[in-house]
């Protein structure tokens, strides 16, 4: 139990990290994988109402791979991965849309509104905020790298941040849904790591923090003495060119460094099972995850 002591040392410890982000964007990347626990769930709604309770402006991506997996399967359907993407044929985009804008972003939206916390749910759809392409997937073989189609899904063109800036000035909490729109109104599955990113850069964000279901990267998973506190650009491209950062992990990486490379301040990759990983991140001293740096 803590003592009264021991209370007082945690505000005073989280005092100057409060006053470092007042009035700043963390953009928070919620994943799929993080987010199957109820009782995990209700500990990142807590995080993210005591950061706007003290003045941070966060903006919450989602994810729900795992959610739209489960849908498929309802159907019948399996789905297949390339280089941690989706394959995503018509049947399946339109699942995933209905899947992560209807299901997982309300019910995102509805529990931090039973907390006080004024949040509204966007889709990429909602006043042009994400204008997508078609992205093919790259595949890395040695040396080579080859291109594969991989169906709907996108790659953020533009963001428009007009709507997430009304929304914030307004105190109000964006929780973005990772489905961007096509020239024609098509739909694209993208994946929500690379939509955090995007709007992180676009937002100049202070953070960029990226929940996953593992503690943070390692060089070889079987050592856990080979966890990777601080991951630079050059050693990150070469670590995914020889596989030893592989599947959903490549799309994390990559969004990291689209973010630094946009003008977003840090970026790290937290483990999101672990109980309160983004106040621990945020207003503490003892880094947690693996942060990537340029
Ligand atoms: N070098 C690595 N270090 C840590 N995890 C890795 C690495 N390479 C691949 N991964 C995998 O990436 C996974 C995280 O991606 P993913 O499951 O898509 O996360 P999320 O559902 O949170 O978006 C980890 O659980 C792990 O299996
Ligand atoms: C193209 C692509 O892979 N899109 C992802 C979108 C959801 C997502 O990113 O969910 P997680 O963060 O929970 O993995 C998908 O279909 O699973």
């Amino acid at each position: 139990m803590f003592t009264a002591e021991d209370k007082a040392a945690i505000l005073v410890e989280a005092l100057p990290y409060i006053q470092q982000f007042y009035g700043k964007t963390i953009v928070i990347k919620y994943g799929g994988n993080a987010m199957i626990n109820d009782d995990l769930k209700e500990k990142v709604m807590q995080d993210i109402a005591l950061m706007k309770y003290v003045g941070i402006r966060p903006v919450i991506v989602h994810g729900g791979g795992p959610d739209i997996t489960g849908f498929l399967k309802k159907v019948g359907k399996e789905s297949d991965f390339v280089a941690g993407l989706r394959v995503t044929d018509e049947e399946t985009i339109e699942i995933a849309e209905m899947v992560l804008d209807g299901k997982v972003n309300s019910e995102i939206v509805n529990l931090l509104n039973r907390r006080g916390v004024r949040a509204v749910g966007l889709s990429g759809k909602d006043a042009g905020l994400i204008k997508a392409r078609k992205k093919l997937a790259t595949v890395y073989e040695g040396e080579d790298t080859k291109k594969v189609d991989i169906g709907y899904v996108g790659e953020v063109e533009q963001v428009d941040t007009g709507i997430l800036e009304d929304l914030l000035k307004q105190g109000y909490v964006p929780i973005i849904a990772p489905i961007g729109v096509g020239d024609n109104g098509e739909s694209y599955n993208i994946n929500a790591d690379y939509v955090a990113a995007e709007i992180a850069g676009a937002l100049q964000a202070e953070k960029l923090l990226l929940l996953t279901d593992i503690e943070g990267i390692y060089k070889d998973f079987n050592d856990k003495s080979s966890f990777i506190s601080t991951l630079h650009l050059p050693e990150a491209k070469q670590y995914i060119k020889e596989g030893i950062i592989a599947g959903g992990m490549i799309p994390k990486v990559e969004a990291c460094l689209t973010a630094l490379e946009q003008g977003a301040g840090k970026t790290h990759i937290i483990d999101g099972r672990l109980a309160h990983s983004i106040i621990l991140e945020i207003f503490t001293s003892r880094g947690i995850g693996t942060q990537v740096v340029r």
